[in-house]
């Protein structure tokens, strides 16, 4: 479905992908981990258009979509959840969701319908419609950024690092948030630092190391495999309890 081959993409001081191949089929969460300046988030910059590659392919459904513009790429179906802090604090979560729609602003029917759709799959938006914002607590506030997300009704959601600073009760929420959406049909690619959590949620991993693919697999494989244990999960398997 999403699909990257050969990807080489980079800042203006030297390459921070080197050829990278990645392939998210549909219905799949996908969760890249590796350290800190592997280029995992340089990965969802480039699907979704804010940094053009200088070569290889990118690809939805067989379509070419590198080097395209973000609202293109978000006309194709793929939609990135921002990191944290992109909710309009003292606007109030039912003015912020409908913001998600900006697209689809002139269909009234289409945006009614969508935001019963939303409101069904992330309850928090009906529960706190009318409260600012800035009100909710952190794992709240990030229900709400994905939700928003969802008005666009896309096929694949980008996600760099839903965990970041949640308390481990909403990082639960969250998870069970992503698991839902992808039940619903949704794919997913993520990011993740928390390597547990992530690889806990995926169905498959992919392991990044120096702007290039180092590991694929299913999730299970990519959390069992001896040096993934080592290096991110102390010693012992992501699965183990
Ligand atoms: N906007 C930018 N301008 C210049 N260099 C950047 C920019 N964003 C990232 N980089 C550099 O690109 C490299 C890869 O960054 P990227 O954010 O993709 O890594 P990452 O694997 O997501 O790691 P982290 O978890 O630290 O974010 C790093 O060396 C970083 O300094």
């Amino acid at each position: 479905m999403l699909s990257m081959k050969g990807v080489v993409a980079g800042y203006g001081g030297g390459n921070v992908l080197q050829g990278v191949d990645l392939e998210c089929a549909e219905r799949t969460v996908t969760c890249i981990v590796g350290p800190n300046g592997a280029g995992k988030s340089t990965v969802l910059r480039v699907i979704s258009g804010l940094l053009k590659p200088t070569q290889g392919e990118i690809s939805m459904n067989g379509e070419p979509i590198g080097g395209h513009e973000p609202g293109d790429v978000l006309r194709k179906g793929i939609t990135q959840v921002p990191q944290s802090h992109a909710l309009f604090p003292t606007m109030s979560v039912h003015e912020n969701v409908l913001m998600g729609g900006y697209l689809i602003r002139k269909d009234r029917r289409l945006l009614r319908e969508r935001l019963d759709m939303v409101k069904d799959r992330v309850p928090i938006v009906a529960e706190r419609a009318h409260d600012s914002a800035g009100n909710l607590s952190g794992g709240q506030r990030r229900m709400v950024e994905i939700a928003r997300c969802l008005m666009l009704d896309p096929k694949v959601i980008l996600l760099d690092e839903p965990s970041l600073g949640l308390d481990p009760r909403s990082l639960a929420g969250v998870a069970g948030l992503i698991q839902g959406l992808n039940q619903a049909g949704t794919t997913v690619l993520l990011v993740e630092q928390n390597v547990r959590l992530g690889l806990g949620l995926a169905t498959h991993g992919v392991v990044m190391e120096g702007g290039k693919v180092r590991l694929t697999g299913t999730a299970a494989k990519v959390r069992d495999h001896p040096e993934i244990a080592s290096l991110y999960l102390g010693g012992t398997s992501a699965s183990a309890p």
